[in-house]
């Protein structure tokens, strides 16, 4: 067993900091807070993020980037939209061959890029990984069966990786398919977002279960066009995930779109919380377009949410598209 490392404290980091530590392996734990680190070293709780979750013994909360210099590979778990300044000043430290795990949901706003492209563009040359799948940090950090997907281009490496996270309670299957699991993780989000709003506005089950069936239509469209696998789309990290985050106010973006869906404006709807569909929806959108690639419910959140149209006018605009062939 050896030193994994992770970068970010939230809810997410911990857990993943959990089944580490559970799987036998050393773990360094770094948070931007010099503060959080000495109260996470001290209490072994994160209080604010992960509740009632005791630390394992072998993590080591750090504020100090350099203590994951030795570590066998890091795991980013910040917010989508920090990846970039994350892995440059992960970049002054690491030795160029340590893997980057990248653990967050979504697209870069001001760009429009894939995190695994930020990523690369930061630090070119370097191995780059996404872990994604339907798996809630309080669920996994509770020891509750979960699967997950580990996709990285280099198969021995995507294996290894693997293999070093999984445990009684954690399942990680492996995939070379990069592109489709990190499309599955940051498009279903916004799709969430929808199936929330449904709910919130008490549309009903079957609205629910139809958003989930030409939401992954969507995806399955938004994936072929940037060069992913529709297999990929079909496993944990995609359709898992998006069956998961769409029914539950578990999750934040479902949670987000429910309270929208209930009368709150976005910020009241967020709460102060992280709702990565919110925050990639437009950029999400833009990419389809310059694609061509038809995302009607995407279309109608970032709609929402940019404040050009109603729930109920997107809810009309959808039910009265053209009757089509479903595909
Ligand atoms: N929670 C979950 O169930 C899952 C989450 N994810 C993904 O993981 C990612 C992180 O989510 P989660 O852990 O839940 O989020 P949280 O809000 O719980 O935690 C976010 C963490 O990132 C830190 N952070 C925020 N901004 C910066 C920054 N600029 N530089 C460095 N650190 C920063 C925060 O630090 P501070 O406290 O100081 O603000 C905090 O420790 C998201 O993309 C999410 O989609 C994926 C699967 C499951
Ligand atoms: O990605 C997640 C579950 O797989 C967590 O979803 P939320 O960010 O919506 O809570």
């Amino acid at each position: 067993m050896g030193t994994i490392g992770i970068a970010g404290a939230g809810a997410w980091g911990t857990a993943l900091a959990n089944v580490a530590g559970l799987g036998g392996h050393d773990v360094i734990l770094w948070t931007r807070s010099p503060e959080q680190a000495k109260t996470l070293a001290a209490t072994r709780i994160n209080e604010r993020l992960l509740p009632g979750i005791l630390l394992h013994d072998r993590i080591r909360p750090t504020s100090d980037l350099h203590d994951l210099v030795a570590t066998d590979f890091v795991l980013l778990v910040t917010p989508a939209q920090t990846t970039r300044e994350m892995t440059a000043a992960l970049a002054t430290v690491l030795p160029r061959e340590t893997a980057l795990v990248l653990c967050a949901k979504g697209i870069e706003r001001e760009t429009g890029m894939l995190l695994t492209d930020v990523a690369e563009d930061v630090r070119p040359g370097s191995p780059v990984a996404a872990l994604s799948g339907p798996s809630f940090a309080d669920d996994v950090a509770r020891g509750l069966p979960t699967a997950v997907t580990l996709a990285c281009r280099n198969p021995a490496l995507a294996e290894d990786i693997a293999t070093a996270l999984s445990g009684p309670t954690f399942r990680v299957y492996h995939r070379t398919d990069l592109r489709g699991v990190e499309i599955g993780g940051a498009a279903k989000n916004v799709l969430a977002i929808a199936c929330g709003a449904v709910a919130g506005r008490g549309l009903g089950e079957s609205a629910k279960a139809a958003l989930i069936a030409r939401g992954f239509a969507e995806l399955l469209r938004f994936a072929r066009a940037y060069g992913g696998e529709a297999e990929t789309l079909m496993g944990l990290s995609g359709l898992g995930d998006l069956v998961l985050t769409c029914s539950t106010a578990q999750s934040r973006n479902f949670a987000f779109g429910q309270r929208l869906g209930e009368g709150l404006s976005p910020e009241e709807a967020a709460g102060g919380k992280l709702v990565e569909g919110a925050t990639t929806a437009r950029a999400l959108v833009a990419l389809a377009r310059a694609r061509g690639v038809d995302m009607p419910i995407a279309e109608a959140v970032e709609r929402v949410l940019s404040g050009t149209s109603t729930i109920d006018q997107a809810v009309d605009a959808l039910m009265n598209r053209p009757i089509k062939s479903e595909h």
